[in-house]
């Protein structure tokens, strides 16, 4: 699988992967505005002709006035001038164009960011800190992906104008050609200062993305009761000063090694620049060069000043927006490598048989030690309501995730009648779940499309969506909310009607039910926001409208739920202990054997009497 980090900037691979990162952020520019972005280039790498044009006619208008040739002189000024005026206008007119393509290529890019690591099917890369870190790094970097045409523009430009410059000094004096070298070894050291900072960056992204994390975790609504009850602000300040300063360190003396670089460049142009004027002084009192050579070779040598600043400036930003653009090439990769997992096995339409997991090992990806589930063999009959309990950490969500297609088994088996699930693409499998989660998603979108986005193809349908938000005992929300379905949720709509967490939990649990008939339905915790009475009340219901859907459909349906009050309506009910099935049978049946089920159950009943 190619989603290896896109190698540093040194040696040919490194060469390589820039050179590649270069194409793809031109091709962002163009594909986002072709246009705008051929404006850009153009301008931007021919404008500089006119700056050199006009430096030539006034070298031109000294020799003609030296002369005593006054028309020619007139002639030679006023080129300069129309040269300089048109230079001019092109510059702002290239400035506005450009603004407007770097506007677009970012809009694109990030669309395009957000659909590659949104496409990415499964979840086992969250797992994975150097996706986490380089995915932190092409954060950090991203603003650089739009500016393609704008930056490979201006490199052209400031080296047309530098090759011109360089060939009028070589008609003067090839030993003019002498500041150019010296201006050579000044943009190496420039360009091992920009190495320097990238590498520093990749080393300091862990950190950097830790103190992101702790900022969000201190700025957001969601922790912050608990924060200010158990006093958790020092430590989280504390934790991220501690992670800001690393990285701060890191990045700092990777500054200070590239500062001294820098002018070590700097010492040996000034030193070229010197050289260039004594062979000037030199050229004329040896009668070799006019003086309106002298002139010339003057404003050259003295503009080429500007534009060694410049063409240093533009190539360290030419390899810092090649670096994002070859970020970004290995997050095309990466994502386009995670989504070729499918075989073209598609799941059956109905299940008359059931799901089967044959000697399911699973461990998360990164981890090793004893599996999160051992060898797990299970049969959920098609039609069937199955309970999943046990302890905290007993693998019950696991083995949730693992039936919803977003991880695999590590080992083992898992079967839709006779499909191997692991050769039907995640996707193709998913549209035939439905599912509520434990940690459900606040769509921050109007009423109707929270719950319609469940099934698209009758999200239009009130008569659905309340019929779904009924099943979810949040029929009354539509009533009660002042614009109904089309009231907007959540506070990032100026006007969004709030919601308690109960309240959100419902909105899940509805868009679950816009689902007519799936073959697999699973409820991982779905009413954890839920008071205790309205709780059971739910669940009874969930539990009850799922056995007639099963019944009719032959989906199975698989929930993991604390409440083992609610368990006489589910068929069969699995005990996982460890990772292992502990306990499997009907909910009858496991308290006949009088063992840990019985007891847990037992111990709420008497708890909740
Ligand atoms: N993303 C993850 N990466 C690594 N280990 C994980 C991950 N998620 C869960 N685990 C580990 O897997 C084990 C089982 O976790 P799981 O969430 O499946 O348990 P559970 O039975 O659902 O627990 P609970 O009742 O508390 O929700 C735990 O030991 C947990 O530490």
């Amino acid at each position: 699988m190619s989603t290896e980090p896109p190698q540093g900037t040194a040696g040919t691979k490194g060469e390589l992967s820039d050179l590649r990162g270069l194409r793809t952020v031109l091709r962002l520019s163009f594909v986002a505005d072709r246009r705008r972005a051929t404006a850009t280039l153009l301008m931007f790498a021919l404008r500089p002709l006119g700056q050199v044009l006009a430096v030539v006619w006034l070298g031109l208008l000294v020799d003609a006035a030296g002369r005593g040739d006054t028309s020619s002189a007139w002639g030679y000024a006023l080129a300069s001038a129309l040269t300089m005026g048109l230079t001019v206008l092109v510059m702002r007119l290239s400035l506005n164009v450009s603004a407007l393509m770097i506007e677009n290529t970012a809009h694109h890019a990030d669309l395009r960011m957000q659909s590659l690591a949104n496409r990415i099917p499964g979840l086992g890369h969250y797992e994975n800190p150097a996706y986490l870190d380089r995915l932190e790094h092409l954060r950090q970097e991203r603003q650089h992906l739009a500016e393609g045409a704008d930056v490979v523009g201006l490199e052209l430009g400031v080296l047309v104008r530098t090759l011109a410059t360089v060939a009028l000094l070589a008609l003067i004096s090839p030993w003019l050609l002498l500041l150019p070298l010296a201006t050579l070894l000044s943009l190496a050291a420039g360009r091992h200062a920009e190495r320097l900072r990238q590498t520093a960056l990749t080393e300091a992204a862990a950190d950097l993305r830790r103190a992101r994390d702790l900022f969000q975790l201190a700025s957001s609504p969601d922790a912050a009761m608990e924060l200010r009850v158990f006093g958790l602000a020092p430590t989280i300040e504390a934790r991220h000063a501690d992670s800001t300063e690393r990285a701060r360190a890191t990045l700092a003396s990777a500054n200070w090694r590239g500062l001294w670089l820098t002018t070590l460049g700097w010492a040996v142009f000034s030193t070229g620049y010197l050289t260039a004027l004594l062979l000037v002084v030199a050229a004329y009192r040896n009668g070799t060069a006019s003086v309106g050579q002298v002139v010339l070779a003057l404003l050259l040598i003295t503009g080429m000043n500007l534009q060694i600043d410049l063409l240093v400036r533009f190539t360290k930003a030419l390899l810092r927006m090649a670096r994002a653009g070859a970020l970004y090439d290995w997050l095309e990769r990466f994502s386009a490598a995670e989504r070729v997992t499918g075989t073209g096995v598609l799941p059956p339409e109905r299940l008359t048989d059931g799901i089967t997991l044959r000697g399911v090992t699973f461990r998360y990806p990164g981890t090793s030690g004893t599996p999160v589930l051992d060898a797990v063999d299970l049969r959920l009959p098609a039609g069937s309501v199955v309970a999943l309990v046990g302890e905290n950490g007993a693998g019950k969500s696991t083995l949730v995730k693992l039936l919803a297609g977003f991880y695999r088994p590590t080992s083992g088996e898992l079967l839709a009648d006779d499909v191997d699930l692991t050769a039907v693409a995640p996707e193709a499998w998913r549209a035939q779940v439905t599912a509520a989660f434990q940690d459900f998603a606040r769509l921050e979108f109007t009423l109707r499309d929270v719950v319609g986005v469940g099934d698209l193809s009758r999200a239009e349908d009130p008569d659905a969506l309340i019929g779904a938000l009924d099943q979810a005992a949040a029929g009354d929300l539509a009533e009660r909310l002042p614009l109904g379905l089309d009231t907007p949720l959540g506070s990032s709509f100026p006007d969004g009607a709030k919601l308690s967490g109960g309240q959100w939990q419902k909105t899940a649990l509805a868009r679950s039910a816009m689902r007519e008939t799936p073959l697999l339905l699973l409820f991982d915790e779905p009413t954890s926001a839920i008071d205790a009475v309205a709780e059971q009340e739910l669940l009874d219901r969930y539990l009850l409208t799922a056995r007639t859907l099963t019944r009719a459909t032959g989906a199975v349906a698989v929930i993991v739920t604390h409440r083992l009050s609610t368990l006489n309506h589910a068929d069969l009910v699995v005990f996982l202990k460890h990772g292992k099935v502990h306990e499997f049978g009907p909910h009858q049946e496991l308290l006949a054997n009088g063992d840990d089920y019985a007891r847990l159950f037992e111990l709420q009943r008497r708890a909740y009497r």
